[in-house]
């Protein structure tokens, strides 16, 4: 594939950006089924960074799968594509030194996987919003339980489609059982612990 494509080596790099930040960059991964809250933790946890004076952005459904991946199903195949475009999407804004928040279901292991392996090992820290489908289908936020339970939506994760557990989360969270304050203290001061230049 990559033909011709030489590296050019720019005079402002990663460590030169982030040094001007006061933090290192670092790419939070919310995984979860819809509904479980992983929006609402993002959202959460990215004011409070942001307070902090952290350079953030947060990805997610709104600004991706209207945007870059418009043309994007459900199909494992296009959510592996649209799990991959967020993973390379996520690098560039690591390269530019921010604090990327990324809330995508993403149930596949191995898409997840590849994320990793795209911004490297210590740049990734996964978020498992595990709260359950119960839970979930109750909230219901959209109405997409519902529609799927009549099989209006062939593929929906939990429902007629797999979910795989994270196997070795980093941090892992039931909503039904910690509330949102908690949460994001618990969650923030790992992140601070990570993004702290040496
Ligand atoms: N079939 C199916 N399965 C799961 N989710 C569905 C589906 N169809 C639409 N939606 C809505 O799209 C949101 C999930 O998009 P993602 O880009 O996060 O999905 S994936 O990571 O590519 O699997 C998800 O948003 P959240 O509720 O915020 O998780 C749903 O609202
Ligand atoms: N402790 C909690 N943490 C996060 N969300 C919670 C919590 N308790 C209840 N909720 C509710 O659960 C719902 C989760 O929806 P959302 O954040 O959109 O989930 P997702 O992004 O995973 O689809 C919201 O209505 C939110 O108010």
């Amino acid at each position: 594939m990559e033909k011709n494509i030489f590296t050019h080596q720019f005079n402002v790099d990663r460590d030169k950006r982030s040094s001007l930040k006061n933090h290192a960059p670092l790419l939070i991964w919310f995984t979860g089924l819809s509904g479980s809250g992983k929006s609402t933790v993002a959202n959460a946890v990215e004011q409070t960074l942001f307070n902090k004076g952290i350079h953030t952005y947060l990805l997610d459904g709104d600004n991706v799968r209207k945007g870059i991946c418009s043309n994007l199903s459900f199909s494992t195949e296009d959510r592996s594509e649209n799990i991959r475009r967020i993973g390379e999407v996520a690098n560039l804004m690591l390269d530019a030194g921010l604090v990327v928040l990324a809330s995508f279901v993403s149930p596949y292991r191995e898409d997840r996987e590849n994320v990793k392996a795209i911004v490297g090992n210590t740049n990734f820290v996964e978020v498992f919003v595990n709260t359950p489908i119960e839970e979930c289908e109750r909230r219901d936020v959209k109405g997409l339980y519902k529609m799927a339970r009549k099989g209006e939506i062939t593929n929906f994760t939990g429902v007629n489609a797999p979910y795989e557990l994270p196997l070795s989360a980093d941090i892992e969270i039931d909503t039904t059982q910690l509330d949102l304050e908690t949460i994001v203290v618990l969650i923030v001061k790992n992140i601070l612990g990570k993004i702290e230049r040496k």
